[in-house]
């Protein structure tokens, strides 16, 4: 049983990606309650919102002021808060021992009925769940970044998620103004499987010397009409990211999807794109 009213959202993470769920969450009218583990951490998270909102409303994308929204939403540091929420959506680093403990804490804190969904890129729904006395109501919503703009949500079915959880993370993001499309929880789902290997060969093609990083970009832009090529996709994901998303996937499916080397080589050199001001190019 999954509850299906839904007026307080929980999100986990005042990082990049929580932030924008809480505020496109917010914009859509639910009250959000969005937690970080320092106060500084909540805080970074509200002034994200705050530009995003203040750009939405100078192009006159939004329907209602952007304090309005932004009041919606309470910060906090405290676990506790998700007591009362009726849906949780986790958004904390890439790493599956940490997602663990905040799905097992979830399960202390929150009703047996809530439905808990996961923000990750690339582990398993399943392992994520695994311990759960309640695995059936996990699953992945898989919000692209920046959230507040990009229009797909990615629904991924754990191997216990159940079809009530289903129906109603598909209702849920359509709620959030959102389009989904449903993968299985296989490593990478559809985005990150296809996705990853298309950027590694970008960056390989560029290191073989097959074009100039701008022609790659180019060539892939105006050959297959995607808005951007893989060289200048990879500095805005953030190289670092990146290269642990490839890396999992490497652990998970083989060799074809091995990492690049100038990609590794870019990380160690603390280079990781649009976020460092310098990646394949580089940034004001
Ligand atoms: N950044 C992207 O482009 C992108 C796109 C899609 C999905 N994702 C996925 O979204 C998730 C979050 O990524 P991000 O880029 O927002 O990371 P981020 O590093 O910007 O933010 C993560 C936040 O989680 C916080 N955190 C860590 N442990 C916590 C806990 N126990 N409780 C509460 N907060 C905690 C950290 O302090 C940090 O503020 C990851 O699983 C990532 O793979 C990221």
């Amino acid at each position: 049983m999954v509850r299906d009213r839904i007026d307080r959202i929980g999100v986990v993470g005042a990082g990049t990606m929580g932030s924008g769920i809480a505020q496109v969450a917010a914009t859509a009218g639910y009250d959000v309650r969005m937690r970080d583990v320092e106060q500084e951490f909540v805080e970074n998270g509200f002034e994200t919102i705050r530009d995003s909102l203040e750009r939405l409303a100078d192009r006159d994308d939004l329907e209602e002021d952007p304090e309005t929204i932004r009041g919606r939403i309470e910060g906090t540091t405290d676990l506790e808060a998700f007591a009362d929420c009726d849906l949780v959506i986790e958004a904390v680093l890439e790493e599956l021992d940490v997602k663990r403990e905040v799905f097992a804490d979830l399960e202390r804190v929150c009703d047996d009925d809530v439905l808990l969904g996961t923000n990750t890129s690339t582990l398993s729904i399943t392992s994520i769940a695994g311990d759960l006395e309640h695995p059936e109501r996990v699953i992945g919503l898989h919000f692209m970044n920046p959230v507040p703009i990009m229009e797909g949500v990615e629904v991924v079915v754990g191997e216990k998620t159940s079809d009530e959880a289903t129906a109603l993370a598909h209702e849920i993001a359509e709620d959030l103004e959102k389009t989904t499309w449903e993968a299985d929880d296989k490593p990478g789902f559809v985005t990150n499987r296809i996705l990853m290997p298309w950027i590694n060969e970008g960056i390989r093609a560029f290191d073989e010397g097959v074009a100039t990083k701008a022609d790659i970009d180019r060539g892939m832009e105006l050959g297959t009409n995607v808005p951007m090529g893989p060289l200048r996709l990879a500095d805005h994901i953030g190289l670092d990211i990146c290269l642990h998303a490839s890396e999992t996937l490497h652990e998970e499916l083989g060799d074809r999807y091995q990492p690049a080397y100038l990609l590794k080589r870019k990380v160690e050199a603390g280079d990781l794109g649009k976020k460092t001001g310098k990646g394949f190019y580089e940034y004001e």
